[in-house]
């Protein structure tokens, strides 16, 4: 009888520390590759991409296709969440994702987790429809966004600069903050509660504005949300490792790695290698974190930058990725100058 080899992904997030580290790239489908570009004008709006099941495989699937990463990630948006609870969500062509925006407590009274399955029940037959479909060497991530994050666009009503609508509202009245919060970290729960029952072997929590905030409000709306979402899910299925990506977080990764519960932590392209090595990776997994834009630029530059990663992070767990996505102009066969220095 042949013992299974786990897959690498599983590997390293349980600490191995593996000679070719796995990788996969965050938004490593999507608008660079014309595949994705084609089939996207097909699907009419990206919400409606996200909720069709043979769609939103076929878009996951891409990216595995082409470069055989070692982990495929669900094609899905952060901003499913927030049309779950009854929030109205657009993605609008050249101006990113518009909502009704949710400021204060009476505003609130739109949302509701009742019916939030039945409002995202397509993406939990993605996640099975890409679970059958993998190779048996790829590992499927399912993610959801943080609170905080997710808070933002939904007071915001869209992207912002500077947070005045969402910090107004968690500085002045934080009480009532803390009840939106409180329902996004129920409704992630449940969301990746179901992702998990319907295939995902990974978990990863997107908090891309985990860098706005001072110290006191990065403890109390991005270490303590995700405790409790963690914990949780550590709760139901022990085994299904975690990883947390703080964007921005600074200084205080160490603490968010610490205190959070994370199996493992996603790194920006601001965080030093040297740093992270002793710092994080002595004590649990690290992924990241070469700059997308050298994706972009390529050439020796490029080469540089891998080896350079590669060789600060090759005495501990290591997961190659991006320090954030991949961006629109990137030139595929760059992507595949990494993934094949990657698989070597
Ligand atoms: C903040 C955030 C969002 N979405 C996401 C985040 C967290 C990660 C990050 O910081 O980038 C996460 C996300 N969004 C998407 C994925 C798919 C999986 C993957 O390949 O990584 C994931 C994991 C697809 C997408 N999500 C979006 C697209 C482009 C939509 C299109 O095809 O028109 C894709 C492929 C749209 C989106 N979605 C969001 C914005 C701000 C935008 C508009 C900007 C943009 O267009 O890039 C919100």
């Amino acid at each position: 009888m042949t013992v299974p080899t786990r897959k690498p992904m599983l590997r390293a997030l349980s600490g191995e520390r593996l000679e070719r580290p796995p990788f996969w790239l965050m938004r490593q489908a999507g608008r660079y590759l014309p595949e994705y570009r084609e089939l996207r004008a097909k699907a009419g709006g990206f919400l409606d991409l996200c909720f069709n099941p043979a769609l939103a495989c076929e878009v996951t699937l891409q990216p595995i296709r082409r470069y055989g990463m070692d982990a495929a990630i669900l094609f899905s948006d952060i901003l499913v969440v927030p049309h779950g609870l009854g929030q109205k969500v657009a993605f609008k062509e050249g101006e990113g994702p518009v909502l009704d925006p949710i400021r204060s407590a009476d505003d609130m009274a739109m949302l509701s987790l009742d019916g939030f399955h039945g409002r995202v029940e397509a993406v939990y037959e993605t996640v099975e429809r890409i679970k059958a479909s993998l190779p048996p060497e790829t590992a499927l991530i399912g993610f959801a966004g943080s609170p905080w994050t997710v808070a933002t666009y939904m007071a915001e009503g869209g992207g912002s600069k500077e947070y005045v609508s969402v910090k107004r509202w968690a500085y002045g009245d934080p009480q009532s903050f803390a009840r939106l919060i409180d329902l996004l970290v129920e409704a992630t729960i449940a969301y990746l509660d179901r992702q998990v029952q319907a295939g995902a072997e990974i978990l990863q929590l997107f908090d891309s504005w985990a860098g706005v905030l001072p110290e006191p409000a990065f403890r109390r709306w991005v270490i303590e949300p995700t405790q409790r979402i963690v914990a949780a899910l550590k709760q139901r299925h022990p085994h299904v490792p975690i990883i947390g990506f703080p964007r921005g977080a600074g200084a205080l990764y160490r603490d968010y790695a610490a205190e959070s519960g994370v199996n493992a932590i996603s790194l920006d392209t601001a965080v030093p290698v040297d740093w992270a090595a002793t710092e994080l990776q002595s004590s649990l997994p690290v992924q990241g974190n070469l700059d997308p834009i050298l994706l972009v630029a390529g050439g020796a530059v490029l080469d540089a930058e891998i080896e350079r990663i590669l060789a600060g992070f090759a005495a501990g767990p290591h997961i190659f990725n991006l320090g954030h996505g991949v961006t629109q102009t990137t030139p595929p066969e760059n992507v595949e100058a990494l993934a094949r220095r990657l698989r070597a």
